[in-house]
């Protein structure tokens, strides 16, 4: 097996050659830029610094609690330029993916397990839904009868919810299981999610219970590392893949989405997926190249 070996961008001539290498940067969130509301350390001036230079920037993120709108209030809050269509959060290529490639049925609903990016968008798509917030109270008894299968609802979709719980379980559950035409599609499969310097349970945990008691996959998964997302950018913005690289803290979702997209791939250490993990001998997603902190490019700045 031949070993790729990821180069460590650690002096300021190997930091400014990786740069100049690429017109387009596709920039994953979480875990790269900030965590929640705190912005990384030298993040801010490195972006600024990316724009002076002409880069394409655009943020590429698997988090579906906001809408795309919703993702640009949370930039400016935070004093990061950035535009609308700059911003592909799950959420949004999840609405897109349903109405322009799977052509939804407009007399049909879409169950969420989900939030108010998800919810906001298939609105913005034209798309019916029902559940997410509606659902967010729980069973109170063991009285199951107002839980029945609805032959209008077309597809259940689910991402992270704060406020999943066992009556949203078991509707989505009935849905899917009563009419093997419903669709199973989930925003994104990340097992963890990057808080407050730890890692908490992400959107590919809270899906679990369904794919355990239906033993069924998920008719498609959304979101990095797969094709739906990159389709939805590439399409946009008519890329040049080979002078376009990924940026982001997950071997098995953002590298391996620049892989599967034959884009270069830059991995951070400052979310999940640690230094240890691309140097073990048996290493099976290996980035292009890996930095500390998206921030440490700060030192190249004139
Ligand atoms: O659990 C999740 O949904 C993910 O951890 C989270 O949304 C990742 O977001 P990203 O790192 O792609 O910005
Ligand atoms: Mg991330």
């Amino acid at each position: 097996m031949t070993t790729t070996i990821s180069i460590k961008l650690e002096t300021d001539v190997a930091r400014r050659e990786f740069i100049d290498k690429f017109d387009a940067f596709l920039l994953d969130c979480d875990g790269v830029i900030w965590e929640e509301e705190i912005v990384l350390p030298g993040v801010h001036e490195t972006l600024k610094y990316l724009r002076s230079k002409g880069k394409q920037l655009l943020f590429v993120t698997n988090n579906s609690t906001r809408s795309r709108d919703a993702y640009l209030a949370k930039f400016q809050r935070l004093g990061i330029e950035a535009y609308v269509d700059e911003i592909f959060g799950s959420a949004y290529a999840s609405a897109y993916y349903l109405k322009n490639v799977l052509d939804f049925p407009s007399d049909k609903k879409v169950y969420v397990i989900g939030e108010s990016g998800i919810t906001d968008e298939l609105a913005a798509e034209g798309i019916q839904y029902i559940g997410s917030a509606a659902d967010n109270e729980s069973l109170k008894s063991m009285d199951f009868s107002k839980i029945v299968p609805d032959p209008e609802v077309g597809a259940v979709l689910c991402g992270f919810d704060l406020y999943v719980n066992y009556l949203k379980f078991a509707k989505a559950f009935t849905y899917l299981h009563s009419n093997p035409n419903c669709l199973f599609l989930l925003t994104n499969n990340d097992t963890t999610y990057p808080a407050n310097g730890s890692i908490f349970p992400g959107t590919g945990s809270l899906a679990a219970p369904l794919v355990t008691a239906l033993n069924r996959k998920p008719h498609c998964v959304i979101g990095k590392p797969n094709k739906p997302m990159l389709d939805c950018i590439v399409k946009k913005f008519h890329l040049d893949v080979k002078r376009t690289c990924m940026i982001g803290d997950r071997l098995d979702t953002d590298i391996q989405f620049g892989i599967n997209g034959g884009i270069s791939s830059l991995l951070v250490l400052t979310g999940v997926s640690q230094e240890k993990e691309i140097l073990a001998n048996d290493a099976s997603i290996v980035p292009d190249y890996y930095i500390k902190s998206l921030g440490d490019f700060a030192t190249i700045i004139e």
